[in-house]
């Protein structure tokens, strides 16, 4: 039976290629995105309705039209510095808006529900790496909104019976293997894009933000994850809830850190030139070393991620970016005609 997938944000980064996942594997989908962030044609037309998770209206008629098995949300905001400086925005996207998505949900009866979370929700970590038992300390409005529709879907789960799969991503990164799709986030904040943009010359320079931190080289380490994995781990939850799973939260990384520099030295010998850095200062709220540990997701969903090294994270980024800023077009070089 083909089952029909509705994934809210799916014309963003991570989003898009989970579009392109399920379709290869078969599933109906349909995307739902404002397109206050992603972009039209990184999804095929076909599929994609413009508006807002927060319409309950649409939403009403999204489900009564659509016999909707299960709801992927990546729908939200993403930039931490703005969620301090804006944090209404944050608690009214990331989770007031959740929760008028998962009310129409229980209005129409359809009850599996995976939810993007974040490494953010375990604030400072104590220890790493870092497992699904670390307290829930968030140190931004970002994380506390993550971690706010985090308890509401527990409460959901008990009260309405909302079956849950949290997934608590670590560094997204990487772009389609295939090609077709890549990161195209406006601002771009995120280092490893920024730093093959200094490497193609669109930036200047990379800023490294501190390299007086307590770590071996004193840049911050991060646990980079492929987007092509996450895409797996989203479709074994998707698979674990459809079977009659039970709600869960799941850590998404690779086990091991990477340091700004090795990042940056990485990139260079993928991209085969020098990558111009300067020293900056900190940036507000960083920690020094977020690092996961994903063994529950493993043991229990048999999560296998099949690009786990940096060099193939990155080589897969700068395929994109470089095609990206030759100029075709807008980079939504993917134009499938599958339709739900
Ligand atoms: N990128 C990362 O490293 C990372 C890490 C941890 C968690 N996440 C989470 O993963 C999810 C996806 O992240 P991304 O990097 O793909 O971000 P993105 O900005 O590329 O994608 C988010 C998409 O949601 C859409 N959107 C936002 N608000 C909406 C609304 N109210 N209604 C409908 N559509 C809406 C945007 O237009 C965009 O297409 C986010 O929820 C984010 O918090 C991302
Ligand atoms: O120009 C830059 C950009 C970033 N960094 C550093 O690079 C590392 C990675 O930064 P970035 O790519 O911005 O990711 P994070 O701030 O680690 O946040 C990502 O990863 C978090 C989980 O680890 C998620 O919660 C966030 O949504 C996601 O954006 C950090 O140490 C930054 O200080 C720089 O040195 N220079």
């Amino acid at each position: 039976m083909t089952r029909t997938i509705l994934v809210a944000g799916g014309a963003g980064y991570i989003g898009s290629h989970m579009v392109k996942h399920l379709l290869e594997h078969d599933y109906q989908v349909i995307v739902l995105d404002d397109l206050s962030k992603g972009h039209a044609d990184a999804v095929p037309s076909d599929i994609l309705i413009r508006g807002s998770i927060g319409d309950a209206r649409l939403l009403d008629q999204i489900f009564r039209q659509r016999s909707i098995d299960a709801v992927m949300h990546f729908a939200g905001f993403i930039e931490v510095g703005e969620s301090v400086r804006k944090p209404e925005k944050y608690y009214r996207n990331n989770f007031a808006n959740t929760l008028v998505l998962t009310e129409a949900m229980c209005r129409h009866e359809v009850s599996r529900f995976i939810f993007s979370s974040t490494a953010a929700v375990y604030g400072n970590p104590l220890q790493t790496p870092i497992s699904e038992a670390h307290p829930l300390q968030p140190i931004n409005p970002y994380g506390a909104s993550k971690l706010m529709a985090e308890q509401a879907l527990r409460d959901f789960d008990h009260a309405r019976g909302l079956k849950s799969i949290v997934l608590r991503y670590f560094n997204a990164a990487g772009a389609d293997p295939g090609g077709q799709l890549g990161e195209r986030h406006h601002p771009e904040t995120h280092l490893i894009p920024l730093v093959l943009d200094a490497a193609l010359g669109v930036r200047d320079a990379i800023t490294i933000y501190g390299d007086d931190y307590d770590t071996e080289d004193g840049t911050c380490v991060r646990d980079y994850v492929h987007v092509a994995d996450l895409c797996q781990a989203h479709r074994l939850a998707l698979d674990s809830l459809l079977s009659g799973g039970s709600s869960k939260a799941y850590n998404l990384g690779n086990g091991r850190g990477f340091s700004v520099r090795e990042v940056i030295d990485t990139a260079s010998r993928v991209a085969g030139r020098a990558i111009p850095f300067q020293i900056g200062a900190r940036r507000a709220g960083d920690p020094a070393r977020l690092v996961a540990d994903s063994r529950k997701i493993k043991q229990e969903l048999a999560w296998s991620p099949e690009y786990a090294s940096l060099e193939t994270i990155i080589g897969h980024a700068w395929t994109h970016r470089r095609e990206h800023f030759k100029g075709h077009g807008s980079s939504g070089l993917w134009k499938p005609s599958a339709a739900a």
